[in-house]
């Protein structure tokens, strides 16, 4: 059994958040442990409060994880404030963690700060550094290089940026482009395209985090990481496809579609 280990925010909701990783990682048939870094109070239309998990509590959760249940691959996701970067940052250090995918949660899709803008810097010198892939979106590499990202040539840009705060790779994310779903990745060397077609839904609430998820779940089951990469866009182009109506606002990312029961 190949394990992996998200450390995140809890979606009351269900559809982003540690919610959304855990069932990546049951999809993929991988054994899911959690680090939670924060709670949100949660739906498809908003955040209606963030408390935040004490940073020695979030610690203790990686010291019960790492000194029993060593994972084969750990997804970071919303990470909230300085104090808890840094105690994440202490962890994967103390425990010599490799194989990270770090997802730079900063706002949801409905508008509410995850991140303390205040804490950017800190994510950058603390967690990036620590990092085998980084996967942020327009938004978020905008913040990270200091400079609005709009089209594939600012994302190429980007990524090389992104890359000298001590990445190994990054993938940015073109959700949130026009036309084809397009994310480039860079690996120090070559730039790959990684284009699927735009699926006309209202629903990605939890995109980002079930992408950086199941980049997570490949790279446990034993995938390089371009395979990892082609293998988790595929898997989130299907859960955007069978995404859920359901809520009032935006709805999530599905599973679980394989599955199909029909009365004959
Ligand atoms: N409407 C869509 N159709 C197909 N793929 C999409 C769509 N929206 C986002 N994606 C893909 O989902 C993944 C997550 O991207 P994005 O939504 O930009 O992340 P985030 O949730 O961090 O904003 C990327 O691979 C992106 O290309
Ligand atoms: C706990 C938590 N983590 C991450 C996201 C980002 O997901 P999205 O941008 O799709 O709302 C979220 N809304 N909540």
């Amino acid at each position: 059994m190949k394990l992996a280990l998200t450390i995140a925010g809890s979606d009351s909701g269900g559809g982003a958040g540690i919610q959304a990783d855990l069932k990546t990682f049951s999809a993929h048939g991988i054994y899911g442990m959690s680090v939670i870094t924060s709670i949100t109070a949660q739906n498809t239309m908003g955040v209606l409060g963030i408390e935040d998990i004490s940073p020695d509590m979030v610690y203790l959760q990686m010291k019960a994880i790492f000194e029993d249940l060593y994972p084969d691959a750990v997804k970071i996701g919303m990470v909230s404030n300085e104090d808890i970067i840094k105690m994440i940052a202490k962890g994967l250090k103390d425990y010599n963690v490799k194989n990270v995918v770090l997802d730079p949660v900063m706002i949801s899709k409905s508008g509410s700060y995850l991140l303390k803008p205040q804490a950017v810097e800190a994510l950058k010198k603390e967690l990036i550094p620590l990092s085998l892939v980084v996967t942020p979106n327009l938004m978020e590499a905008g913040e990270l290089i200091g400079k609005e990202v709009k089209s594939v040539s600012d994302m190429k840009e980007a990524a090389k940026k992104i890359l000298d705060f001590g990445a190994k790779t990054v993938v940015v994310k073109g959700g949130h482009l026009t036309g084809d779903a397009l994310d480039v990745f860079y690996d120090g060397k070559e730039f790959y395209e990684i284009t699927s077609e735009r699926i006309d839904t209202k629903n990605t609430h939890g995109t980002g985090c079930t992408f950086s998820s199941a980049i997570a779940a490949n790279i446990a089951l034993g995938h390089d990481l371009v395979e990892s990469i082609k293998r988790a866009k595929a898997y989130i182009t299907g859960a955007i496809k069978h995404s859920l109506a359901i809520g009032h606002g935006v709805g999530p990312t599905n599973h679980f579609w394989n599955i199909e029961i029909r009365k004959v």
